[in-house]
């Protein structure tokens, strides 16, 4: 007998196993491993959906069957299914959180509640509850109380049932459509007989003569073609000249057309780079390479070649960029170059356009797809190359479950397709490099510039001595005639405000008070625009106070920079500039982003203000002059990282300046000119970056040369939290070789959020041979019901330890 094995959408550790169902005749031919289907689950045996992962012949149960399919055909091929394992399993999460990740959210099941009334109830109240109707649709938060606790006393005397329901939220846009029914010879014969006078319809007859095959949709005929109206065409439906269909709609992101782009001869280091990359794409072999290329060294057309190269081999490929690198700007390069091909997969588009994509992926109409971190997961089938640029971007790292490092799973769908991977990067992590060191991946270098043009010169500026010359706080007086020059010349400037690890805060300048979320207990930003105090974790917003609650005083005073001020100083200091302001809050409408960008590409405005999302990938020609307002604030956070990131952005951003003809020139304001990023930064030497980096890593125990993971517990009980990560660590040290290395138990940098105490520890380690299955064991044994007990999560190589 075949059975279905299914992984239910329950995410907890009790369900994260496959559970057997049996096939309904009917549907035995049609089930395959992949597919979604639905599921009684528990002993309600509510309805809930799963994935069948595949068969087997026997079970010791009782077994309760499979009561619908979902999908035609399977929504996650085989190798997604073993990925999905794997991932499960180095990551320490549900295998249905894996499986829903790797697809698009609109497939993941959205359940809707469903009461009914058992017998006709002769109440007015309860006729009004239910609209007349024999079931309504259980929201218990549009329900006054009254009508919940009508609902509550209903279900009590057993006069109605509860009823779940899995609706599919995945749904194409179905358009009308028409199609021809005349012959040809038909249609010549009819344009003679009608009168000319009957202007729609011999139009109509002339679209079906030069169009005798083929589904049109009436929108877009009706729209370019003079005469045409739906009118016409539902007469011509009721003579029988056409046929009326519903098509799907594609949604198409990317609606005005690009402009085909050609390949550039390429100069020698990037003809090396492409030559070995295509070697392994032609011999079907699983490598990783390295691409170290400073900024503006043409990295980008390395890989569209090798793109086209697994296309001649028909194969597919992946590129990935970081979220905010994923500019109109690339788009356009890899639309213009491979067309109708690609598929663009990023948070901007709407969650049917995502679907869309996804489905142009699976169908195997697109070839080439480019996204953000979720995007490792396209169902692409063959690959022949995947591509992470900026591989060291911390984007790449999912901060929630599942936990994974995106370049994890590049390796591991490279080894499955025997393709290669490319890793590029102007500052690639210290993790890819000391590899490449080791041979383990391949380095390939374009040391150079394009047409050798020199990387910007790049001027410290000391704001300990700046800041007594003037009112003004974002602007030494140094960036400020820089920019003024530029403005004289007609050439543009990029000026970065690094937020990271920033507050826009405001504080009482007599006692010190500080606002702070009463939920999370982190200091409250300030908001230009709406006037108000918000918290960035929950959202948590409120009034500024006008006089101190701790001390009474009035000096309650915004502190800190951001963007907006910035810009409002700037106009003050030069009246007339033009400035285009980036930041979230200028960029969380859809399709902002790529207006402001062209905007000041387009040569409107002098100056492109923003924070790190200004910091890649930008290739503006006439961009002379790069500002950084403040160096410092990343190297604040208490993170063993901050001085690898703050050299990564710092090298980045000045990497904007003087791409093309012109030279570039960068000034880094800073409080820390002797900090050795900085000084670093300022000489772009990744090298020297990188052997100074290591040096300090290995005196202190941190990664590359330790592997780390991060264990945290969280609770509405403090104590609980405290006393269960003293016991975990007490098992940890019986399990654990004595060369591994357990910081904490000690609370989160946010030690509350949404009213819950996070407390992590930190295990560091060489070799451990046991840590998977020691691992397991606590997620297994230490966890206590999660709504009031005790919640612990497991982060693998955790990208930082805050
Ligand atoms: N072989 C070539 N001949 C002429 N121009 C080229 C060639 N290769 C690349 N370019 C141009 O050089 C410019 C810089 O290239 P690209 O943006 O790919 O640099 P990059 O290495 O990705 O830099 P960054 O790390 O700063 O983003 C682009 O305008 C690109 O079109
Ligand atoms: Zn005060
Ligand atoms: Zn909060």
């Amino acid at each position: 007998m075949k059975l279905a094995q299914v992984i239910v959408d329950v995410p907890t550790m009790q369900t994260d196993v496959p559970f057997t169902y049996s096939i309904p005749q009917s549907l035995l031919d049609r089930i395959k491993p992949g597919m979604r289907v639905i599921v009684p689950f528990g002993n309600g045996g509510r309805k809930i959906q799963g994935f069948v992962i595949g068969f087997t012949d026997h079970s010791k149960y009782r077994l309760k069957p499979i009561s619908a399919v979902m999908d035609l055909t399977p929504v996650v091929d085989d190798e997604l299914l073993q990925l999905s394992k794997w991932l499960a399993k180095t990551t320490f999460s549900f295998r249905i959180s894996c499986l829903q990740t790797m697809l698009p959210s609109v497939m993941k099941a959205k359940y809707a509640k469903r009461a009914t009334l058992l017998k006709p109830i002769n109440d007015p109240k309860v006729k009004q509850l239910f609209d007349h109707q024999a079931s309504l649709t259980y929201r218990p938060n549009k329900l006054t109380p009254d009508q919940q606790a009508l609902i509550y006393q209903l279900r009590q005397r057993g006069l109605i049932k509860v009823t779940y329901l899995v609706k599919n939220q995945a749904r194409s846009e179905m358009v009308n459509a028409f199609t021809s029914r005349l012959p040809v010879a038909r249609i010549k014969y009819l344009l003679k007989a009608i009168s000319t006078r009957n202007v729609g319809q011999v139009t109509l007859l002339r679209f079906l003569l030069e169009h005798p095959t083929g589904t049109y949709k009436i929108a877009e005929v009706t729209k370019y073609r003079q005469h045409l109206s739906s009118s016409v065409i539902n007469q011509a439906a009721k003579k029988g000249w056409l046929k009326k269909l519903k098509v799907r709609k594609y949604r198409n992101p990317y609606k005005q057309p690009v402009k085909k782009n050609h390949p550039f001869k390429l100069n020698s280091d990037q003809w090396h780079a492409v030559n070995q990359i295509d070697s392994s794409i032609v011999n079907d072999q699983f490598a990783v390479y390295l691409l170290e290329g400073v900024t503006g060294s043409g990295k980008t057309e390395v890989y569209l070649q090798a793109i086209s190269k697994a296309l001649q081999q028909g194969k597919t490929a992946l590129m990935l960029v970081p979220e905010i690198s994923l500019t109109p700007q690339m788009v356009t390069w890899v639309k213009g170059r491979f067309g109708d091909l690609v598929a663009i997969l990023h948070s901007g588009l709407s969650s049917g356009e995502k679907y869309d994509e996804w489905q142009r992926i699976q169908s195997g109409n697109a070839k080439v797809v480019v996204g953000a971190r979720s995007a490792i997961f396209a169902p692409l089938k063959n690959l022949g190359i995947i591509i992470m640029d900026e591989e060291h971007d911390t984007s790449y790292k999912q901060e929630d479950t599942p936990r994974y490092q995106t370049r994890s799973v590049a390796k591991w769908r490279g080894k499955y397709y025997h393709c290669p991977v490319v890793l590029g990067s102007a500052t690639p992590s210290l993790e890819s490099r000391a590899r490449a060191t080791k041979h383990v991946y391949h380095l390939l270098r374009l040391p150079h510039r394009i047409n050798h043009q020199a990387l910007p010169t790049v001027h410290i500026v000391d704001m300990r001595k700046e800041i007594m010359k003037h009112h003004g706080i974002n602007y030494s007086s140094a960036l400020l005639d820089a920019i003024k020059l530029r403005l004289k010349r007609h050439e543009q400037v990029v000026l970065m405000l690094n937020r990271r690890g920033y507050s826009n805060f405001v504080m009482c300048r007599n006692c010190g008070y500080v606002p702070k979320c009463p939920n999370c207990d982190i200091s409250l930003t300030f908001h230009w625009h709406s006037h108000s105090l918000r918290c960035h974790y929950c959202g948590h917003e409120e009034p500024i106070p006008r006089t101190c609650p701790k001390c009474g005083s009035r000096k309650i005073r915004y502190l800190g920079t951001g963007t907006e001020q910035a810009e409002l100083e700037l106009k003050r200091f030069i009246p007339g500039i033009k400035i285009v302001r980036m930041d979230v809050d200028t960029t969380s409408r859809k399709g902002a982003h790529a207006r402001l960008l062209h905007e000041f590409g387009s040569g409107y405005a002098n100056v492109l203000l923003g924070t790190q999302m200004i910091a890649k990938g930008l290739d503006f020609p006439n961009v002379t002059l790069v500002g950084v307002l403040n160096a410092d604030t990343s190297l604040m956070l208490p993170d063993f990282r901050s001085e690898e990131r703050t050299f990564q952005l710092l090298t980045q951003v000045s990497g904007r300046a003087g791409r093309a003809k012109k030279k570039g020139e960068v000034f880094i304001q800073t409080f820390n000119p002797d900090n050795y990023a900085i000084r670093l930064a300022q000489q772009q030497n990744y090298e020297r970056f990188y052997l100074i980096e290591m040096t300090r890593r290995h005196a202190l125990n941190y990664p590359p040369y330790y592997y780390s993971v991060r264990l945290t517990a969280s609770s509405k009980n403090r104590r609980l939290a405290i006393a269960s990560m003293a016991s975990i660590k007490q098992y940890l040290q019986t399990r654990l070789s004595p060369q591994t290395i357990i910081l904490g138990p000690a609370p989160s940098a946010i030690t509350r959020i949404k009213q819950r105490y996070y407390f992590q520890m930190v295990i560091k380690y060489k070799h451990e041979p046991n840590l998977q299955e020691t691992l397991d064991y606590i997620l297994n044994h230490y966890q206590i019901g999660v709504r009031n007990g005790l919640f612990i999560s497991i982060d693998p190589n955790p990208v930082n330890f805050m």
